[in-house]
């Protein structure tokens, strides 16, 4: 299949005109270095490759190291029809200086180019008009006016490059050359600089409604107190809103399981609904109007122009831990997931401080952590609210989990920095950092990226819950039946494992759930819900977090639980993603078993002292 290739700037809108393009949904955000490796899509008879954005030919970060690296492959492929080479109409100089290089690099081997003027609702918003036509025959190249956003051009646009790229498919140049150094490139940057003095937004009307925020946001001072107060409100929030919703999807699970059961009359069949599935799964599902909020939050933190400038503000404390500001995007990004966020220390420039950002990426609360934070905190803590109910003491606890896991990620970062990793020449590098300009979400992709978390969430772990809510159901139903959960087959297996939890003050039922939570951290829920469901016999399921409380679960014990989840390492995918990112099976080897042991050490000193 013949190609077409999407090059430019970092935050130029490269993968929302994808988007456009192929109907796919790649993620999009405000700040450079979304994209880390090539994404590749159908838009017509073609295939459409996103690439990383890169600020110019000679890359400094893995993301654009991947980036050149593609892009010389690419020109040297006969099946590569054509180069969009995506501008930002805003910034015009920073993307002609990437956009002016790939040109020569086309011109070279060949290639047809064409440049998508993005952004240009922006444009027209900063009362700005770019003449379209003198500027293309400037470049000696196409210029297309579009917004990946309002879709303005956008039909005329994909009609030029279908021909652009029909031309471009025809040229058969069997004798392909060689990867050639770099050209010379210091007359494009000369360039690039006229044109877009003579095109572009004046920089002080892009900067000027911009200062005016960054002022606040960026000083010492008011910008260290709006950044805790963000950091706090995320975390807090992510209780204090969903919980209407988590109560409500409970109650529908509670009048569903009593619906069922009525249908069913008293037995078995009743005894293994109730259970294994409104009780095993039904606990899980309970939890994924939180996933929802956070990824709400997260999102428009993301597109809101925000995250690089907290990076700006971390950059300098993080250097004490041997971290880089751009450290703080994955770590944000890792309370969703780790496996992206390992992915996204790509842009991290300096070899050593990616190294120990991968490492401790794993130690920031992932969404799998939360209905294990969510049950606990809700049995250990009183739902004490202060200020009218805008501080919720559960949703402070909530925080200090959160705040705990980022704690530990900064003194585990502090042993790794003073060993010896890696030389790394890179590492005194100045800290440099595209600042988008600041947007209001663009609601559309974010709705659509909530429910695909809450999607996400119900399809990876959902499955597996239910695989082990039914085991967990047979073999603790028999050969007792219902509420005979000590004498059963489970309960014999339960009190061989038990002296390994004996330590951390927890009864078997807790090993089986955390031993069963290594095949994901949220089967605990799951496990627990089924355990507590066959003990229960004929009660109703009153909500996981009251039995617990009723079966008289210790405060130190339950923090015990709650830290050992912040800490230890317990997800094969994240293991295999370090793996393949650091290229050390060793170093990952140590990693998971240092944290394991760490987390089992902090959960006994829990239950032995509190
Ligand atoms: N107003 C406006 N915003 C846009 C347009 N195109 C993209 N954006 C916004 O620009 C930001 C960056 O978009 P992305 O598509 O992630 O940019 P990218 O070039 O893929 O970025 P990297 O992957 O980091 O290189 C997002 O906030 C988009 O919503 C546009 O035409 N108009
Ligand atoms: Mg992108």
């Amino acid at each position: 299949m013949k190609r077409i290739i999407l090059v430019g700037k970092p935050n130029s809108g490269k993968s929302l005109l994808f988007n456009q393009l192929t109907g796919l949904r790649q993620k999009v955000a405000n700040f450079p270095g979304v994209t880390v490796e090539l994404k590749s899509g159908k838009f017509e008879q073609y295939q459409l490759i996103d690439f990383p954005g890169a600020y110019s030919m000679s890359s400094l970060t893995r993301d654009e190291e991947i980036a050149v690296e593609k892009i010389n492959q690419a020109l040297l492929d006969q099946d590569t029809a054509l180069i969009i080479c995506n501008l930002d109409a805003t910034r015009l100089q920073s993307s002609l200086v990437f956009g002016m290089q790939m040109q020569v690099m086309a011109q070279r081997y060949g290639k047809q180019l064409v440049f998508a003027l993005n952004m240009i609702d922006e444009v027209a918003r900063f009362g700005h008009q770019i003449d379209v036509d003198a500027l293309g025959k400037e470049l000696g190249a196409p210029v297309l006016a579009i917004s990946a956003k309002t879709l303005q051009g956008i039909a005329e646009f994909k009609t030029s490059v279908l021909q652009l790229a029909e031309q471009g498919s025809g040229d058969v140049n069997t004798l392909a050359p060689a990867v050639l150094p770099p050209p010379d490139f210091s007359e494009q940057v000369t360039q690039s600089r006229v044109l877009a003095a003579k095109y572009g937004v004046q920089s002080t009307v892009v900067l000027k409604n911009q200062n005016a925020i960054d002022s606040f946001m960026l000083s010492n001072f008011s910008g260290g107190i709006a950044f805790l107060l963000v950091m706090f409100l995320l975390f807090q929030s992510i209780f204090t809103f969903a919980t209407p919703l988590m109560d409500g999807v409970e109650s529908l699970i509670g009048l569903t399981a009593t619906f069922v059961t009525d249908l069913t009359g008293p037995g078995m069949l009743a005894d293994f609904l109730n259970d294994a599935i409104f009780g095993g799964l039904g606990s899980f599902l309970v939890f994924v109007p939180q996933i929802m909020v956070l990824t709400l939050i997260i999102g428009m933190l993301e597109d809101s122009g925000y995250l690089a400038r907290a990076a700006l503000i971390c950059h300098k404390p993080l250097s004490y831990f041997g971290l880089s500001g751009r450290s703080f995007i994955p770590f944000l990004s890792a309370h969703a997931c780790a496996i992206p966020a390992i992915m996204a220390a790509r842009t991290i420039e300096s070899p050593r401080k990616r190294l120990i950002t991968m490492l401790t990426v794993p130690l920031m609360s992932c969404s799998a952590r939360l209905p294990v934070y969510a049950l606990l905190v809700a049995v250990l803590i009183p739902d004490t609210k202060y200020i009218g109910g805008l501080v919720n003491l559960q949703g402070v606890a909530f925080f200090c989990l959160y705040f705990f896991g980022m704690v530990t990620a900064l003194l585990v970062s502090l042993v790794l920095s003073r060993s010896k990793l890696s030389d790394d020449e890179k590492s005194d590098m100045p800290f440099i950092l595209e600042l988008p300009t600041y947007r209001l979400p663009h609601w559309k992709p974010l709705i659509h990226r909530i429910f695909n978390s809450a999607k996400q969430f119900v399809y990876r772990a959902g499955p597996v819950i239910f695989t082990v809510s039914v085991v967990i159901w047979v073999l603790g139903y028999f050969p007792t039946g219902a509420g005979g959960l000590q004498e059963s087959y489970l309960g014999i297996i339960g009190h061989w494992i038990e002296p390994l939890f004996t330590p951390l003050g927890l009864d078997w039922r807790y090993g089986v759930a955390i031993l069963m939570s290594f095949l994901a951290r949220e089967v605990f829920v799951g496990a627990l819900g089924t355990l507590f469901g066959i003990e229960g016999a004929d009660e109703n399921i009153a909500g996981l977090a009251a039995n617990i409380q009723a079966d008289g679960l210790t405060f130190g014990a339950g923090m015990g639980i709650l830290l050992f989840y912040v800490v230890a390492l317990q997800c094969v995918a994240t293991v295999a993603t370090l793996k393949a990112e650091t290229g050390s099976t060793k170093l990952v080897t140590g990693l998971v078993i240092g944290y394991g042991a760490l987390a089992y050490l902090l959960a006994m000193l829990c239950a032995q002292l509190l």
